[in-house]
Order: C-alpha cells, then sequence, then structure tokens
C-alpha cells in the first residue's frame, strides 16, 4: 500500500456539485482536476486559459503538488498543460488553477465537471547553498546539450 497524506480542502462554492478529485483506478499516481465553471469556456486554436477547479487546499508542510497534462486530451485534442507541471505550494490558500493550451486545429469546449488535468501529490526537497571555487571533475564535465550524440549505436 502506497502512504497517504491528509490535505486539507475546500470545495468553493462553483465546485460545490463536483466531486472531490479522486483517483482512477488503485494505483494511479494522480488525482483528477474538474474544471469548475459557471458556464462553458472555449479556447479557439493556440489560445489559452486559466481554468478553476473550485478548489482552495493547504498541503503539509513538505509537500507540494503537480499539476500535470491528461494524456487523452493531449493525444486527441492537443490540449496540456501550458505551465506542466504546476507548482502548488503548501504555504498556497488560493484556488487550485489549471493553465491549460489548446495546440489544436480546432475549438477545444471545456464544460463545467469536465476531468481536465491530474493533480500528483509530491515530497520536497529543499537546499542549501555550499558556495565553492571549483567542483569536482567528472567524465561529461560541461558537455550537454546532445554532446553524446543522438544514434542508437
Ligand atoms: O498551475 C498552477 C500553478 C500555480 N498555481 C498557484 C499555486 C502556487 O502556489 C501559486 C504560485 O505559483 P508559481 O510559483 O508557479 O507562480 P509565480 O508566477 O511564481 O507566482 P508567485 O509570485 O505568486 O509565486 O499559484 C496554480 O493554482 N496552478
Ligand atoms: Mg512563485
Amino acid at each position: 500500500m502506497t502512504s497517504a497524506v491528509t490535505v486539507s480542502v475546500v470545495r468553493l462554492p462553483h465546485g460545490a456539485d463536483l466531486p472531490l478529485p479522486s483517483y482512477a483506478t488503485a494505483h494511479a499516481a494522480g488525482m483528477d482536476l474538474h474544471a469548475a465553471l459557471e458556464a462553458p469556456v472555449t479556447l479557439e486554436p493556440g489560445a489559452w486559459g486559466l481554468i478553476p477547479t473550485g478548489l482552495a487546499i493547504a498541503l503539509p508542510d513538505g509537500y507540494e503538488a503537480q499539476v500535470r497534462p491528461r494524456s487523452g486530451l493531449a493525444a486527441k485534442n492537443a490540449v496540456t498543460v501550458l505551465n506542466a507541471p504546476g507548482t502548488i505550494d503548501a504555504d498556497y490558500r488560493g484556488e487550485v488553477k489549471v493553465i491549460l493550451i489548446n495546440h489544436g486545429q480546432a475549438p477545444f469546449v471545456i464544460e463545467h465537471g469536465m476531468r481536465i488535468a491530474q493533480m500528483l501529490i509530491a515530497p520536497v526537497t529543499r537546499a542549501v547553498w555550499a558556495e565553492v571555487a571549483d567542483l569536482s571533475e567528472t567524465e561529461r564535465g560541461a558537455g550537454g546539450f546532445g554532446s553524446t550524440g543522438t544514434t542508437t549505436l
């Protein structure tokens, strides 16, 4: 059994009729987020929008929530999360919103209750700096951005 953390949640009035996000299968990593809309929203080709979920949450200290695309929307409609993965900070108390972009060639209509993205809860590691004059040497060194080539052989 995967461990679970308790996340406080408030359902805002415009999402009061929607179910809380839930895991679609026994071992799903993400909970699907629903659009909480007073009226349908149309994203024209190339357009993006901030889509409300009707939820405000309080994560435990040491955790974040990540807002990620749903592959079905991407594969079928070229609709994805513009800032993926979106970051929800543990100290954020505003409404969770999803920045959706329509990369497709047809308008995409978002209806109230539509499952538009998924949210993962993940532990956060914070860093402290150790400023030094030189970094340790490695085989890679400063090579990057394709320095190892692109062929499989
Ligand atoms: O997809 C997202 C991304 C962010 N947020 C909320 C929660 C997050 O804690 C807050 C700030 O997000 P971020 O740090 O990514 O945005 P910013 O542009 O740096 O804004 P800020 O200056 O408020 O940190 O906005 C969302 O609701 N959805
Ligand atoms: Mg920020």
